[in-house]
C-alpha cells in the first residue's frame, strides 16, 4: 500500500472509531449479532447454525476451571477457523519470549528513552519492540514487557497463542478490528486481547506508539477489594466490549500466530475476521484510565501502590500476582505530616513503569513519555535527589496531581533484559546519578 493508501486507510479508520457502539461490564457473558438472528437461541450447536454459519467455541481456560475463572466465547463464523493452509515460520524481527536468556537480571537500574522513529511502512506488529520478561511461554507463566512505534495500517491479521495483551497507548490512537468486534483505544485508555484472538490494528493518528504487557500467565482480573467495599479502583460497568462486526473479505489475508515464542505465518483465502455474531466472557475490553477511582490516604503516609491496582493477573500464591497493572491516575494528596511523594524501598516484586503522558511525582525528570524504567527485584529506588529535597520542604497544602499519567507492570518474578534493550542507543546512561547528591543529614 502507498502513503496515499496508508493515508486514506487512516482517515476511514477515524471515522469508523467515532460511531462505535460497545456493550459494558468486566466478566460478564455478553452475547451480539451483526445480522438479526445470526445467534443460535437456546443452544451453542444448533444441528445447523443460523445464515449458514459455522459454530465454534473459543476457550481461554480450561474447560473444567471453576466457574468464576472459566472463559470462552461461543462464535458463529462464515468459515471455522480450522479452514486455514499450514503455517510456516516467520522473522520474529524484535519480538523476543520468555525463557529471556540474552541477558541476565541485573540489579542496576535502567531507564529508557522512547522508541527512536520506525522505518516507513512499520505496521503495529513490525514495530513491536521488546524490553524483557521473566516466565516460560510453554509453562504459561511469567509476563513480556513490549514497546511498540508504527505508522502503517496493519493488513495482516495476528493473534498471539502465547499470552493475552494488555496495550497502552501513549501516543496515537489505534483502532483493533478483532474476531469479536471494533474497539478503539487511545491514549489515556488500555485495551485488552485475550490470547489468541485475532486482530488487526489501524492507525487514528497516522502514527503510533505505546506498550504492550504480554501476560503468559492466567488472564488479567480486576482485584479483589477487601475492605475498600464493593465500589472502587476500576469499576467493571467502565470496561467496554466490542459488538460483533466481520469482514466479508475473500482472497488472500496473512494470518501470523505468535507460538511459544516464534512467529508464524499462514496465507489463508479469507479474513479470518468473519465472525458475525458471538456470546460468551472471552472478549476484548477497552478501559479508560481516566474512569479509576483513585483511593488514598486522608490521614497520613504514603499507601502501597497496591490500591493503584486495575488489574491483577494472579498465580497459584493467593497475593502474589504474575503481573499487576497499577495506574498513577491524577489525584489530590492532603496526607499530614508525610513525606507526599513515593518513598524510597526496596521490593521483591520486579517494578517496569512507564508515562503516558506528563510527569510522575517520583522523578523530576529523565522519565519522560514513552519512555521507561525497570526497577527489579530488591534494588533500591525512589524519589530522585530534586524530588526528594523538594517533597521534604514542601507546605503540605492539600495538593492536586493532574499533570501526568503513569503506570506500572509489577510482577513476582524478576525481569531480564533482552539483548537490544541493554544494548539500545535510547537506554539512558547514567541513571544511578539521579540518586547522587542526596545528602547526609544526620544529625546526633
Ligand atoms: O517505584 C515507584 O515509583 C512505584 C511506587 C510508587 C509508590 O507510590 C510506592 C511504591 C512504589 O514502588
Ligand atoms: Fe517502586
Amino acid at each position: 500500500m502507498g502513503m496515499g493508501g496508508a493515508a486514506q486507510a487512516d482517515e476511514q479508520a477515524r471515522k469508523t472509531a467515532e460511531s462505535l457502539e460497545y456493550l459494558t461490564g468486566f466478566g460478564n457473558e455478553h452475547q451480539s449479532e451483526a445480522v438479526p438472528g445470526a445467534l443460535p437461541v437456546g443452544r451453542n450447536s444448533p444441528q445447523r447454525a443460523p445464515l449458514g454459519l459455522y459454530a465454534e467455541q473459543l476457550s481461554g481456560s480450561a474447560f473444567t476451571e471453576p466457574r468464576t475463572h472459566n472463559r470462552r466465547s461461543w462464535l458463529y463464523r462464515v468459515r471455522p477457523s480450522a479452514a486455514h493452509p499450514p503455517f510456516t515460520r516467520a522473522d520474529n524481527g524484535a519480538l523476543r519470549s520468555a525463557p529471556f536468556t540474552e541477558t541476565v537480571p541485573d540489579p542496576n537500574r535502567l531507564r529508557w528513552n522512547p522508541l527512536p522513529e520506525p522505518a516507513p511502512g512499520t505496521d503495529w506488529l513490525a514495530g513491536l519492540w521488546t524490553l524483557g520478561g521473566n516466565g516460560d511461554v510453554t509453562q504459561r507463566t511469567g509476563m513480556a514487557i513490549h514497546l511498540y512505534h508504527a505508522n502503517a495500517p496493519m493488513e495482516r491479521v495476528f493473534s498471539d497463542a502465547d499470552g493475552e495483551l494488555l496495550i497502552v497507548p501513549e501516543r496515537g490512537g489505534l483502532l483493533l478490528r478483532t474476531e469479536l468486534g471494533l474497539l478503539a483505544v487511545r491514549p489515556g485508555e488500555v485495551a485488552l486481547v485475550p490470547r489468541g484472538v485475532r486482530f488487526r490494528v489501524q492507525l487514528l493518528d497516522g502514527t503510533a506508539r505505546g506498550y504492550v504487557c504480554e501476560n503468559y500467565g492466567q488472564p488479567f482480573q480486576l482485584p479483589d477489594l477487601g475492605p475498600i467495599g464493593a465500589n472502587g479502583l476500576a469499576n467493571p460497568r467502565d470496561f467496554r466490549a466490542p459488538v460483533a462486526a466481520y469482514e466479508d473479505v475473500e482472497g488472500p489475508v496473512e494470518v501470523v500466530n505468535k507460538y511459544c515464542g516464534n512467529l508464524w505465518r499462514a496465507t489463508y483465502g479469507h479474513s479470518p475476521l468473519d465472525v458475525v455474531a458471538w456470546h460468551g466472557n472471552y472478549v476484548p475490553y477497552v478501559y479508560d484510565l481516566r474512569t479509576f477511582n483513585v483511593i488514598g490516604t486522608i490521614s497520613y503516609d504514603h499507601p502501597d501502590p497496591s490500591i493503584f491496582t486495575v488489574l491483577t493477573s494472579p498465580t497459584d500464591t493467593p497475593g502474589l500476582a504474575g503481573v499487576d497493572f497499577v495506574v498513577f491516575a491524577p489525584r489530590w494528596l492532603v496526607g499530614e505530616d508525610t513525606f507526599r511523594p513515593p518513598y524510597f524501598h526496596r521490593n521483591v516484586m520486579s517494578e517496569y513503569m512507564g508515562l503516558i503522558e506528563g510527569a510522575y511525582d517520583a522523578k523530576a525528570e529523565g522519565f519522560v513519555p514513552g519512555g521507561g524504567s525497570l526497577h527489579n527485584m530488591m534494588s533500591a529506588h525512589g524519589p530522585d535527589r530534586e524530588t526528594f529535597d523538594r517533597a521534604s520542604a514542601a507546605e503540605l497544602e492539600p495538593q492536586k496531581i493532574d499533570d501526568g499519567l503513569a503506570f506500572m507492570f509489577e510482577t513476582r518474578w524478576p525481569l531480564a533484559a533482552t539483548g537490544q534493550a541493554v544494548d539500545a542507543d535510547h537506554l539512558q546512561r547514567g541513571y544511578d546519578e539521579v540518586w547522587q547528591g542526596l545528602e547526609r543529614h544526620f544529625r546526633p
